[in-house]
């Protein structure tokens, strides 16, 4: 892509509101990350429950259920629902790939279910 702005000929305002903006970017993305990390630290405890009991890895109804939660929720706070539901998709694809890594290595012995 090309620009016919070099970064040196920016309007000192329009730097200043694009460093709040960014600033403002940042703080969020921190939130989505500790965020993700308490929901991963949960979701491993329901694999190791579910490893302990027998229960398979996905719940299909219990996923219909959340996404189309996750759709109402989006439609009102004005965020693309397909966006939404294909961002539960991808976290929920991880926690699935984790609970069976976990089963796997109940079955096998190899770590203990104790969390
Ligand atoms: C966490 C669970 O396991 C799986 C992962 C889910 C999730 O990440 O929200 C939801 C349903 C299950 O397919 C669960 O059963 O609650």
């Amino acid at each position: 892509m090309t620009s016919n702005t070099s970064p040196g000929d920016v309007d000192p305002a329009v730097r200043e509101e694009l460093a709040r903006l960014r600033d403002s970017i940042d703080n969020i993305d921190a939130a989505v990350v500790h965020m993700l990390a308490e929901r991963f630290k949960c979701t491993q405890q329901v694999g190791h429950l579910k490893a302990r009991h027998q229960l398979p890895p996905a719940d299909q109804a219990r996923e219909a259920r959340q996404i189309a939660r996750l759709r109402s929720l989006a439609e009102n706070a004005k965020l693309d629902p397909a966006f939404a539901e294909k961002f539960l998709n991808f976290i929920i694809a991880e926690v699935i790939r984790h609970h069976e890594s976990i089963a796997e290595d109940a079955v096998n012995g190899s770590a203990p279910t104790a969390n």
